[in-house]
């Protein structure tokens, strides 16, 4: 591990963990103010493995989707820190975390929102087109292959199943490389044999290709395809599980339940 200072930060030098690939710092998101402010995010400190896969999940109205927005860059905090690498979101104009978005990072949304006039192939290489890149062929490639739409490219949302549009999704989010990719509900609108495939693409990109996956859930056996799951509750980070499985996930959930 080395670490380096994070340069320009008032509070003095904070260590970057390079095996860190994302950290909050007393994360807070409100909304509203007075007697109906909501704290959507009541102070979250977290660090995210470099090349893991993360799972998030926690009742519904706990934070997870405010919390997966401020790290993507979405939405903006209200207090506390997003640390990417060594760039502090938070400091960042809207030019600057425009760039951020397109660069360093990848989204796969639970309604897989692709351009319906595109074809498979060139909903892939948006993100790039946009930047003015010229894909990697090689890796353009093996994105393809891994997620086994080789057959489907130059068909447009609408002639493919909600699964094969979720695996464009996934291909769209990995062409560029970014720093992480974050999912959200990835999952939710498939059946169980789509989902297995989505999340076996996810995990294939974690385990061969040292992609960094960030993905809100609410199903165990999702979860269970992460390296590590967080819970979320009131806005806070309540529980962890290192190396889940769809059960220990299920009596962790009820465990936190009967305490809530
Ligand atoms: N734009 C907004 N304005 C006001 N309150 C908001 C806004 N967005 C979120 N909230 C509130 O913040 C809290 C956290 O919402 P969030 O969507 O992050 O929860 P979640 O855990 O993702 O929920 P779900 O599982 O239902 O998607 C909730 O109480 C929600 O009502």
């Amino acid at each position: 591990m080395t670490a380096e200072p994070v340069p320009g930060d008032q509070a003095g030098p904070i260590l970057v963990d390079q095996a860190v690939a994302i950290r909050t710092l007393g994360l807070v998101r409100s909304y509203g103010s007075g007697e109906t402010r909501i704290d959507a995010l009541a102070g979250v400190d977290v660090e995210l493995g470099r090349g893991r896969f993360t799972a998030v999940m926690g009742p519904s109205g706990s934070g997870k989707s405010t919390l997966l927005h401020c790290l993507a860059g979405l939405d903006r905090p209200t207090g506390g820190q997003v640390l990417l690498g060594d760039t502090d979101l938070t400091r960042l104009d809207e030019r600057s975390l425009t760039h951020l978005r397109r660069d360093r990072i990848g989204f796969v949304f639970q309604a897989f929102n692709l351009v319906p006039t595109l074809t498979a192939l060139e909903n892939i290489t948006l993100p790039l087109d946009l930047a003015g890149r010229k894909p990697d062929q090689a890796w353009l490639d093996t994105v393809i292959a891994t997620v086994g739409l080789a057959d489907r490219l130059r068909h447009k949302p609408a002639e493919l199943s909600g699964g094969q549009q979720q695996r464009v999704a996934c291909a769209r989010a990995l062409v560029s490389r970014p720093d992480v990719v974050f999912a959200d509900e990835p999952t939710g609108n498939l059946d169980s044999k789509a989902s297995a495939d989505v999340l076996g693409f996810l995990h294939r990109s974690v385990r061969e290709f040292g992609q960094t996956v960030v993905m809100v859930t609410h199903d165990p056996t999702a979860a269970a395809y992460a390296d590590r799951v967080l819970f979320l509750a009131d806005g806070r980070v309540r529980s962890e599980l290192v190396d889940p499985t769809a059960e220990s996930v299920l009596e962790l959930m009820k465990q936190l339940d009967g305490t809530a």
